[in-house]
């Protein structure tokens, strides 16, 4: 048996390769500053570029798992593109690993990478709508179910892609999980209450999604738009990762967004982050089409009554600030939760309560904000 810990880990390690160039990812040193504490802890750096296989993470990660002594694994992704990144390693030539490296928006990182790409049109996607919030939990992948559904419910061929890549939480909202097929080398979404839908959730293993970063990012939202079989749409729904981070900038990069639409809750701290990431839209040239306050106010399931619990009017000031229109004020109502849990939004669970009624027109202001006709 090997006898130190370090050798157990370059033996685990050396045999996986790298399937697009067929070379050891240890012996390239693709895989490095392997490190490992007297405990078991093991960290290690994987570079990886834009055309690798991010899965490779994956296995990194079980082969270092089973080693004897390993008690904990964190693989750091990072991008094979990065003048930091230098190396043994050579990302692929042609460039695209280079051009696609992203900036991290906001970071003290920023931006030092190449022009960014072209964005591609998909016209066959109709309008990309992307959802985003300045900080996680605000209630936005609530809101992108439920604006989805509604848009669907109205006869519009709806898309809902989750790139909330850190927490992918519609498949389990829209009660949708499982594999979606592959047929003709095309991704087959899948269907929940007449909104077809693709999520990293579907395809990754649930501990692994913090590890993925700016190209590889950009590989997946690629992927999404060009590789699903989404049919002709009206609308495609992009539910974005909390922040102003790669998914974002990803998406925009990609292909033309039509507008963004920001969730956030009353409370100022939600207002202030929720401000910085609706800048990074207009920065970019994509319109905000408006503010939705989620949580603005309780709304008891027993007497129907509303009582403001976390502070009124932040949605409203920051409409204000951003010079566009409050799209609707959502009450928390414990029902959005239970119906989220099971796989059923509240447009879909409870058709009549405030909650459903105000996310039902703020799917109608986005409609008109985009000047889109009735539903073929
Ligand atoms: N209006 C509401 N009333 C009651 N519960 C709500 C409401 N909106 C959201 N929730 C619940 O709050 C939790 C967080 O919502 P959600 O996952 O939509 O937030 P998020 O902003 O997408 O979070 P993250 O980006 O961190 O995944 C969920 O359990 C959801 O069911």
């Amino acid at each position: 048996m090997t006898d130190t810990l370090q050798a157990r880990l370059a033996e685990a390690l050396a045999p996986i390769a790298n399937p697009r160039t067929g070379a050891s990812l240890y012996q390239t040193q693709q895989l490095r500053d392997i490190a490992a504490t007297r405990e078991g802890k093991v960290r290690v750096t994987l570079l990886l570029a834009a055309q690798d296989d991010p899965t490779l993470a994956r296995q990194v990660r079980q082969a270092l798992e089973k080693v004897e002594g390993v008690t904990e694994v964190r693989v750091d992704v990072k991008d094979a593109a990065e003048p930091a990144a230098d190396a043994n390693y050579a990302p692929p030539k042609g460039g695209e690993a280079k051009s696609r490296a992203l900036p991290v928006m906001g970071a003290d990182t920023a931006p030092k990478a190449p022009a960014a790409p072209q964005p591609v049109s998909y016209p066959q996607l109709g309008r990309i709508i992307a959802v985003s919030s300045g900080k996680g939990g605000v209630g936005k992948s609530t809101v992108t179910t439920n604006l989805a559904i509604s848009l669907a419910k109205l006869g519009y061929h709806v898309g809902l892609m989750d790139a909330d890549i850190y927490g992918p939480n519609i498949p389990r909202m829209m009660g949708v999980d499982e594999a979606p097929p592959v047929q003709d080398d095309k991704i087959q979404p899948l269907l929940a209450h007449g909104v077809k839908v693709i999520s990293l959730g579907f395809l990754i293993e649930r501990d692994q999604p913090a590890i993925w970063r700016g190209p590889i990012v950009m590989k997946i939202i690629t992927q999404f738009l060009r590789d699903v079989n989404w049919g002709r749409l009206d609308f495609l729904l992009v539910d974005m990762p909390p922040g102003t981070g790669d998914a974002q900038l990803s998406l925009v990069q990609a292909t033309q967004v039509a507008g963004a639409v920001i969730v956030t809750t009353p409370q100022e701290v939600a207002v202030g982050d929720a401000l910085r990431g609706a800048k990074m839209f207009e920065r970019v040239g994509v319109p905000v089409l408006g503010v939705v306050e989620n949580m603005s106010y309780f709304e008891s399931p027993e007497t129907g009554k509303p009582m403001a619990i976390f502070g009124t009017g932040g949605g409203k000031r920051l409409a204000d600030e951003l010079q566009v229109p409050l799209l609707g004020e959502v009450p928390l109502y414990p029902p959005v939760l239970e119906g989220a849990d099971r796989g059923a939004p509240i447009v879909v669970s409870g058709p009549t309560s405030t909650a459903a009624k105000k996310l039902n027109d703020v799917a109608g202001k986005i409609i008109s904000a985009l000047g889109v006709g009735a539903p073929a």
